[in-house]
């Protein structure tokens, strides 16, 4: 495997009073595409300028294979970086572009060629080799920028928002073209993003940052289905999320069922989780609106296992291959639960619904989870 491992230390940045990182720590694997993903001001950039070595941590350490990089400016870090504003020289074409890191290492002119030629298909720029940058579309221009940033083989490639200058389909092309890079090359990618549905659909791990702090770091898979907090549920795809206080918890198939009492709800609903939860816990509860069930019919079974609610769709969403509803709940109308149904399976379940139709919510134990509510 390629790369370097990166280690970040109980990192710490203040401006002023202002805490930019608090106490952050995250291990990188080597040849890993990690993303760091949060809301804008979260401090991923700063968390990337400082492994870049363009700005400084108060305190704590950064090392590259557990060697202390701190020390190093940054073109002795072996790291490059892609930045969102491309940065290419105006008056350099495509190739003078890729090749100039290699002049200013004073590489033999055959060499030069040769590498920046293969640069140049790895980006698939065949076709704009002699064209300067004003002649290219931004995912072009953002292409150069990665064969610029890749050509001297660094061991990690630092991205701060790459694709966000580009338009929505361009983004998702080059985003796959990204993945595909990273495969061929091999080496460490950091990739700072705000958009959740690029940081799941490319990484290999993420670590979800809000005001400065590191939440949580898992695969897409384990931030997606067990968010550890609040935020991270909320911040990554959609849910519904309410407070809720623990009435009891026993052993069940190998889990726990907890039951909770949800004000918003005005109800009681099961809960399976692999950990014990503490009687009178106040906790989180989310679902995720794809994991709840609408009818129009009362679900036939009524095993304690199935939550289930009656309510009026109070706006149905027609947005393409699925409908979104929200359902105003019968005995608790200030709270609407969000549905989400595929419009493949919608269909075969019979006929559609409508807004202000009666129906029935549903979602068993094992499809929502307890979160502690450490964010608030
Ligand atoms: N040089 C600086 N001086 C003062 N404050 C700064 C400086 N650099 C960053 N900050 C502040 O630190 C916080 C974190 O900034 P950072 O750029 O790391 O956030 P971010 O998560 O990358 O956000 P965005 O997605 O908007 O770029 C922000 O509130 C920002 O205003």
């Amino acid at each position: 495997m390629k790369g370097v491992e990166v280690t970040v230390e109980r990192v710490s940045r203040s401006y002023g009073d202002f805490k930019a990182l608090n106490d952050v720590s995250v291990k990188i694997n080597k040849g890993e595409f990690f993303s760091l993903l949060g809301p804008s001001g979260c401090g991923k950039t700063t968390l990337l300028r400082i492994i870049a070595g363009f700005d400084y941590p108060d305190t704590g350490s950064v090392a590259f294979d557990n060697k202390d990089i701190l020390p190093l400016p940054p073109d002795k870090r072996q790291s490059n970086t892609v930045f969102q504003t491309y940065a290419l020289f105006p008056h350099l074409t495509v190739y003078e572009n890729i090749a100039f890191p290699l002049r200013l290492r004073r590489v033999d002119k055959q060499t030069i060629e040769a590498k920046v030629m293969e640069y140049v298909r790895l980006v698939q720029l065949e076709d704009h080799v002699y064209k300067k940058p004003s002649m290219l579309s931004g995912g072009q221009k953002q292409r150069v920028a990665i064969a610029r940033a890749l050509i001297n083989e660094p061991s990690v490639l630092l991205l701060d928002e790459p694709l966000s200058a580009l338009d929505a389909k361009l983004r998702q092309n080059l985003l796959v073209e990204l993945d595909q890079i990273h495969d061929k090359v091999g080496i460490t990618f950091i990739y700072v993003t705000h958009d959740q549905s690029e940081a799941l659909s490319v990484s290999d791990r993420i670590a979800v940052m809000n005001k400065g702090k590191v939440l949580q770091i898992g695969t897409p898979y384990e931030i997606y289905e067990a968010p550890a907090t609040r935020f991270v549920a909320q911040f990554i795809g959609e849910s519904n999320s309410f407070p809720c206080k623990v009435l009891s918890c026993e052993p069940f198939e190998e889990e726990y069922l907890i039951r909770v009492d949800v004000p918003a709800l005005q109800g009681e609903i099961s809960v399976t989780d692999s950990q014990p939860q503490e009687i009178g816990a106040n906790l989180d509860f989310t679902v995720r609106p794809e994991k709840v069930r609408i009818s129009t019919n009362p679900p036939r079974t009524t095993a304690k296992e199935l939550n289930t609610f009656k309510g009026v769709v109070d706006e149905p969403v027609y947005s393409g291959f699925q409908s979104k509803f929200y359902v105003k709940l019968e005995q608790a109308p200030s709270t609407q639960v969000k549905v989400f149904k595929q419009h493949t399976v919608f269909l075969e379940d019979g006929p559609d619904i409508e807004w202000k139709d009666t129906v029935y919510v549903s979602w068993t134990a094992a499809d929502g989870y307890l979160v502690k509510d450490t964010d608030r």
